[in-house]
């Protein structure tokens, strides 16, 4: 009874067995494409990185969710409740909300140091999903640890808000719009896109959970996420990587406990009441990159 053959191990159990090494192999093999200073976005067509022209004919996609989310009065304590009273698990999800929430400042400008610590909460929130999501939470704190180092280093002052980065790296000539030079840590501002377009997944995948009655699935709701936003921006490879990543979500159930809520209605009000604070942050960025036209770097 104790040993338990390959077939009853089950759908689930092989998924679990086989993910992590296709994963394992994607992994060595991106991380040989991506030796230091030998990049994906290397492929040149008509003198520009490959990475740049399909940026060119990607608009900013809109989705539904940048919309203000109204609670009803007795929906404001059930929040505090579960947002103060989530502490056993190593996500916070209140800790990440307070972070977004105390980011923006009364200028309309984003403070690095919070929103990095709102990444922080997210990456432990990936940690805690397995080792499959591993890869990914990896690569965002790659880019919270760039962010970290220049707000940490000799004009770590300029490094307070994305406007005064944008501004300090833009007279520095520190932003390259041509390509990414080798051996070179890349620019800040190039670091926070890829975070800011992770961002609007983040929204969306956020706002599918909450609108769910429950009989979606998750890894659903997270690839209509991913294909609206984020892997426009993605090579084929690593779009094949997410989507295998995507079946090994939890559960809808596993994933409210994560969040600390227990039912759908406690979920809605949690992660609407999220995806607002989100929204903020990222139009705010978002804006400041328009206008400096920032939005495709390499
Ligand atoms: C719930 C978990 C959901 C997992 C979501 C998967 C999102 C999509 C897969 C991302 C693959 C990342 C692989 C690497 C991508 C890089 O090529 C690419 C470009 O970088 P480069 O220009 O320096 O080369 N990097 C990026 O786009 C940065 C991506 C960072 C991904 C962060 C994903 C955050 C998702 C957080 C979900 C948390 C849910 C919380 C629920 C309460």
């Amino acid at each position: 009874m104790a040993c338990q053959g390959p077939m009853k191990m089950g759908y689930h159990g092989v998924l679990r067995l086989i993910l992590p090494l296709v994963l394992l192999f994607l992994f060595l093999y991106m991380s040989i494409t991506k030796l230091p200073g030998v990049y994906l976005h290397e492929c040149i067509q008509d003198g520009k990185p490959c990475s740049q022209i399909q940026n060119d004919v990607i608009e900013e996609v809109k989705v539904e969710p940048s919309t203000s989310f109204k609670l009803d009065p007795s929906d404001v304590q059930l929040l505090e409740d579960v947002l103060k009273n989530c502490k056993q698990h190593e996500f916070q999800i209140g800790r990440m909300v307070e972070a977004f929430r105390f980011c923006v400042t009364e200028k309309k400008d984003i403070l690095l140091e919070e929103y990095l610590t709102a990444w922080r909460q997210l990456i432990k929130f990936m940690d805690a999903l397995g080792a499959v999501f591993t890869f990914i939470s990896s690569e965002a704190m790659t880019k919270v640890n760039i962010l970290q180092g220049y707000l940490n280093g000799e004009h770590g002052k300029h490094y307070r808000t994305v406007t005064s980065m944008v501004k300090y790296e833009l007279e520095n000539e520190v932003v390259n719009f041509k390509e990414l030079p080798p051996n070179h840590v890349p620019s800040g501002c190039r670091t926070l896109l890829r975070l800011h377009r992770a961002l609007k997944f983040l929204e969306v995948f956020l706002y599918n959970l909450g609108m769910s009655v429950g009989r979606d699935k998750t890894s659903e709701m997270c690839a209509d996420a991913y294909r609206k936003t984020l892997s426009h921006h993605h090579s084929w490879l690593i779009r094949q990587v997410a989507e295998v990543a995507f079946l090994a979500l939890p559960p809808l159930e596993d994933m409210y406990k994560v969040v600390c809520v227990s039912h759908h209605k406690e979920a809605k009000i949690v992660l609407l009441t999220t995806v607002d604070d989100i929204v903020k942050v990222y139009n705010i960025t978002q804006e400041v990159y328009t206008e400096h036209g920032m939005l495709d770097l390499p």
